[in-house]
């Protein structure tokens, strides 16, 4: 079973592959700064911070409707000891909880079971909630007539739990409670002999909704608010801000994974250096804000060649990029990387001062390794890359350099020494 950091950190990449992360910083901003007073964020947020927190609110609801059902199944036992209810009144009494509302609770139990976290999950919930409630006003009827002061804050504590642990969202709570408080003040008030007892107790069961409603409304918007918080954190941690792909830092981490996963599945991948040519000539030409822009322009490109599952793409620094590709078929990369370099080409980015051509080209170094083992070091395979971008730049620039890694050779020899 995946731990709850890993499916955590699958989430958060997933959220960034569907959108690039100079967009999603941005929205979350404006969320942040909008605020989130309904308790929902705008789709594409509401989606991503739904899968990550539903599975907790799954552990919970399974464990309180469980809860309730062993209450529920218990309960005619204690009505009969402490509150000397006739055989007759518990006949009924017995047969509305463990007859009816047992079994609804074990149902809502085994829905939760089987059906993942959606809408009709908190419907569900919430027509058990308003059943079990309405079963034990009728319940509270039944004993009241043979004994006075059966305590109503029963419903006002399954109240709290449904609200407080059973993270029904507000909006769907929120009508249905209401109308079950009514339901409950009508029933003692006008149909149950009431007496100033009957008050006290109902009162108290009012706070108690009323403090269930309030702590499920704080926890909420202070889990919300945090995983705002959280993603924004690790967006901005992990990007570079000028080009919106992965920084150095994460970037290194990122190939890491991509190459150890690799090497366990014996999938032959390849390592692209990306250098924009002249690029010093084009910021003394256009000035470093036009630069900037030009980094950004051909990040954009570069990230819409890595958008397959298990590419990755990041900023190595200054002008150089670097991506990763699983090779599908033989000689994939070094297609891959001839398009990437035709459509920055192509993006036609005017560089007067270039002696390479008219406008912004890269050179790009692919080193491209077969069968990669646990002592081929990634850092020989950036060598390798690092080696043909070289190559590339000394044959005239705005073109693709492939070699293969060489196990013998000088980089790759030193690198299985050092593993050795
Ligand atoms: N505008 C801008 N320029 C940058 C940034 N990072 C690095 N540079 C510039 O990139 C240029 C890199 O220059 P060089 O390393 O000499 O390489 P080059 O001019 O591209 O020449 P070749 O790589 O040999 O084709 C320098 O002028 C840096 O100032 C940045 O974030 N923004």
């Amino acid at each position: 079973m995946r731990s709850s950091r890993v499916d955590a950190l699958a989430d958060a990449r997933e959220i960034e592959q569907a959108q690039s992360a100079p967009a999603l910083i941005g929205l979350i901003r404006k969320q942040l700064m909008r605020g989130f007073v309904w308790l929902r964020f705008t789709a594409e947020l509401e989606q991503a911070f739904r899968s990550e927190n539903d599975r907790a609110a799954r552990v919970n609801r399974i464990a309180l409707l469980s809860i309730a059902a062993l209450v529920l199944l218990i309960s005619p036992l204690f009505d009969t000891a402490y509150f000397g209810v006739p055989e007759s009144a518990a006949f009924w009494s017995r047969l509305l909880l463990v007859g009816v509302l047992v079994p609804v609770t074990l149902a809502a139990v085994a829905w939760c079971l089987r059906r993942g976290e959606s809408r009709a999950t908190e419907f569900v919930i919430t027509g058990q909630f308003a059943i079990v409630t309405v079963g034990l006003l009728a319940n509270h009827m039944i004993l009241n007539r043979y004994s006075a002061d059966f305590p109503i804050e029963f419903v006002g504590v399954g109240f709290v739990a449904v609200v407080a642990l059973g993270r029904v969202r507000s909006w769907v709570i929120l009508p249905v409670g209401a109308a079950l408080s009514v339901l409950t003040c009508v029933t003692v008030i006008g149909l149950v002999n009431s007496s100033p007892a009957d008050y006290y107790h109902l009162a108290a069961a009012g706070v108690l909704a009323l403090f269930a409603t309030y702590l499920q409304y704080a926890s909420e918007y202070v889990l919300r608010r945090s995983w705002l918080d959280r993603q924004l954190l690790q967006l901005v941690a992990r990007h570079d801000g000028l080009t919106g792909l992965l920084n150095r830092h994460a970037l290194e981490s990122a190939l890491a994974t991509a190459h150890a996963h690799a090497v366990r599945e014996c999938n032959d991948y390849s390592l692209a250096m990306i250098d924009i040519d002249q690029f010093g000539a084009y910021n003394n030409r256009y000035g470093h804000p036009a630069g900037d822009e030009a980094l950004r322009r051909v990040a954009e490109v570069i990230e819409v060649y890595a958008r397959r599952p298990l590419d990755v793409c990041g900023r190595y620094g200054g002008e150089e990029f670097v991506t990763f590709w699983i090779e599908g078929r033989p000689n994939e990369a070094e297609e891959h990387a001839e398009a990437l370099r035709a459509a920055i080409e192509d993006a036609a980015l005017v560089h007067e001062t270039s002696d390479v051509a008219p406008v912004v080209t890269v050179s790009i170094g692919l080193c491209h390794i077969e069968q990669p083992q646990q002592h081929d070091s990634l850092s020989a395979v950036l060598s390798c890359a690092d080696a043909l971008l070289y190559e590339a730049k000394a044959a005239g620039r705005n073109c693709v350099k492939v070699g293969l890694f060489d196990r013998g050779g000088p980089v790759g020899e030193k690198m299985a020494e050092a593993a050795d």
